[in-house]
């Protein structure tokens, strides 16, 4: 299929409702391997047709449509289609797919508009014409066009109040009366005045919409196809080769209801949308003897997660320690009851072994899960991602692969050296401290905070559940109270908006506070863009399974961030103090998350605190080797089809 027909195309679960006048209770269908599919009838109608594999069912949009989007993020949404009487119930949809869908049936519909004929009922049934369904085409400049003309004729027929949606939208009820679009929508209503202006804007909205789907890199696209195929993948790669936002990617192209994205941290799995795999597997920290751990993991509530799950997702693998997985693994046998590696769940599973290790306590000796005794059995497919997309200099992406490899030549040793002098700050904007300690951070912050002049604004989160703060703090990027004053040094947690630079570890200083309203803080960026930040919500799944949210500011304190926490993340401009190193790939991640040399600065470098662990190195020495012979056996098999092809 191609990526249009992808689009109009869904393949999810179905409740048909059928709404009876009288007030009964209505007659429902239930289609659980559904496809769902838009296109048109033999009159040209709009149609959504569900099928189960058998008959399928049509459904003409005509009239009025209501359309129910604010649980798409878990591949949920409903469509009531009035005339008919019949309400359909999506749900356990591939978030993305569902998404793509519905924004095609949004503009389709809006392009048909009220220009669209009615085919009256007389018509229909002397109407000689055999019954057809096209899968409907992809959005064409036609559409957009179209789109463009309706809504500057709604913006001219409704009374253009501020605030207020035009009332011919309102009606048709396909669009989401969210405040935000009530605002958009008196926008567009100003623009009336200008209509060329407003047309333009209108096809450059609609346009971007159309093309906002996260696009992957070649390579990146390889390993989505892999997953989508079923196999157990394990895909790698140095620091900023896209691995999260690749993983992202997968789990919104993942049946909902049956993928857990986990990570093996808080902020790392809320990178994802995800939970921690500790708190997925609800078997503590796993050290207890085997049945014991499979008592806990029957218990209420964690057993439905082991049963329901079919694809089990872990970001920063490299965490993740290596007698836990064989825990993890023989637990997921026991559970669900099934020989097969992992109790048959898919895995996908990222991280770069060169980057943190697990965490050790003590003397005790650690693993890494690649050397797990079932890591070999459960993986079928290794991948390397090797494009980095964090740095664009070659120069500095060359130094960060020798000093992964926990090699440093004298050259690197030079330029590292040389970035002690390098004047990071701007505008105000300090360098973050990246420390190996976490005391030093809460110590470095608290201080410079208290240090600075005028009055404390302080920030107390909404949270969906206040009980669970723990929980809440152990998995969001921001705290439950965030205080501020002019001249704090922040970072920005969350992508906001990316043209514009307003991405998650954008470097900021607080220049001042809204005097009305919430006294919401005002930020100057590196970037150049000073915006007030307002609150933001953090959705993500809690420990049994339920979703919590907390709504608060997208800013962390940043005069200093621990290298751990760190991890995952791109820096604007970094002050890295090495001489407390301690783990093999700290120095590492630390200098990785620099997005330029410029951007860098290394205070006390000493060559001697590069370190890669030997196990790691001779791990992917053997990778390179098996994806080497992999990748001349796929240019082989192509050369052979070739062939084949020719001599047919
Ligand atoms: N296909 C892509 N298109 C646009 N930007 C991308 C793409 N892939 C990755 N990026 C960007 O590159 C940067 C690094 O990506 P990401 O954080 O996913 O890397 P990573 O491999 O997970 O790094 P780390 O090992 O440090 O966790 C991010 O800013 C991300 O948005
Ligand atoms: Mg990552």
């Amino acid at each position: 299929m191609q990526g249009a027909e992808l689009d109009a195309r869904i393949r999810c679960s179905v409740t048909v409702e059928r709404l009876c006048p009288s007030g009964q209770a209505p007659k429902r269908r239930v289609i659980r391997d559904a496809s769902l599919a838009l296109g048109r009838n033999e009159f040209r109608e709009l149609v959504l047709q569900v099928s189960d594999g058998r008959a399928p069912q049509s459904f003409a949009l005509r009239g009025e449509v209501r359309l129910f989007t604010r649980f798409v993020r878990d591949g949920k949404s409903s469509l009531q289609l009035g005339p008919a009487r019949v309400q359909l119930l999506i749900a356990n949809c591939p978030p993305d797919s569902l998404r793509r869908f519905l924004r095609l049936l949004r503009i389709k519909r809006e392009a048909a508009g009220k220009g669209a004929k009615t085919v009256t009922e007389r018509a229909r049934l002397l109407c000689s014409l055999p019954r057809t369904f096209d899968t409907i085409s992809p959005v064409q400049a036609r559409d957009v066009q179209q789109v463009c003309d309706q809504r500057a004729h709604a913006s001219g027929e409704a009374t253009p109040v501020k605030g207020q949606a035009p009332r011919d939208r309102g009606n048709s009820g396909l669009w989401s009366k969210s405040r935000k679009r009530a605002r958009t929508e008196s926008a567009e209503a100003s623009d009336v005045r200008d209509p060329q202006a407003a047309d333009m804007k209108c096809s450059k909205k609609l346009s971007l919409l159309m093309h906002s789907r996260m696009r992957l890199s070649q390579e990146q696209s390889i390993v989505l196809s892999a997953v989508l195929s079923g196999k157990n993948v394990f895909f790698t790669g140095s620091a900023g080769t896209g691995k999260s936002y690749l993983l992202k990617k997968i789990v919104g192209s993942l049946p909902p209801k049956s993928t857990y994205a986990t990570a093996s941290t808080g902020v790392a799995a809320c990178h994802v949308g995800g939970t921690t795999l500790h708190a997925f597997a609800g078997i503590g920290s796993g050290k207890a003897p085997l049945d014991q751990c499979i008592e806990l993991a029957q218990r209420t509530g964690v057993r439905q997660h082991w049963l329901s799950c079919q694809h089990l997702i872990i970001d920063e693998i490299s965490m993740v320690e290596g007698k836990f997985f064989d825990k993890l693994e023989a637990v997921a046998r026991a559970v669900r009851k099934r020989d097969d590696p992992f109790g048959g769940i898919q895995l996908i599973i990222c991280g770069d072994f060169l980057q943190l290790p697990p965490v050790s306590k003590g003397n005790e000796e650690t693993k890494f899960c690649f050397q797990a005794e079932s890591w070999r059995k459960c993986i079928h497919v290794n991948m390397e991602l090797t494009e980095v997309r964090r740095q664009t200099e070659k120069s500095f992406i060359s130094l960060l692969r020798t000093i992964r490899l926990g090699r440093c030549t004298d050259e690197v040793t030079r330029q590292l050296l040389q970035t002690a002098t390098n004047r990071v700050e701007r505008d105000g904007i300090l360098a973050t401290r990246l420390c190996t300690h976490k005391d030093d951070v809460e110590l470095t912050n608290e201080r410079r905070l208290q240090q600075l002049p005028g009055e404390m604004h302080s920030y107390e989160a909404v949270d969906s559940d206040p009980m669970l703060v723990k929980a809440i703090d152990a998995q969001c990027p921001v705290s439950h109270c965030i205080q501020l004053k002019p001249g704090a040094q922040v970072i920005l947690t969350k992508n906001l908006d990316v043209s514009r630079g307003l991405v998650n570890g954008a470097r900021g200083v607080v220049v001042e506070f809204e005097t009305e309203g919430k006294g919401l803080p005002r930020v100057r960026f590196l970037c150049g863009v000073t915006e007030v930040i307002r609150l933001e919500r953090w959705v993500f799944k809690g420990p049994s399974g339920i979703y919590l949210s907390r709504q608060q500011l997208p800013l962390k304190l940043a005069w200093a961030i621990s290298i751990h926490k760190s991890q995952g993340m791109s820096l604007d401009c970094v002050e890295i103090s090495l001489s407390r190193v301690f783990e093999s790939g700290q120095a590492y991640v630390a200098l990785s998350r620099a997005r330029n040399l410029e951007g860098l600065r290394v205070l006390d470098f000493d060559p001697n605190i590069v370190r890669a662990n030997p196990y790691v190195l001779q791990f992917y020495s053997h990778l390179q080797k098996e994806l080497l012979f992999q990748a001349s056996l796929h240019r082989c098999t192509e050369a052979e089809e070739k062939e084949n092809w020719k001599s047919s």
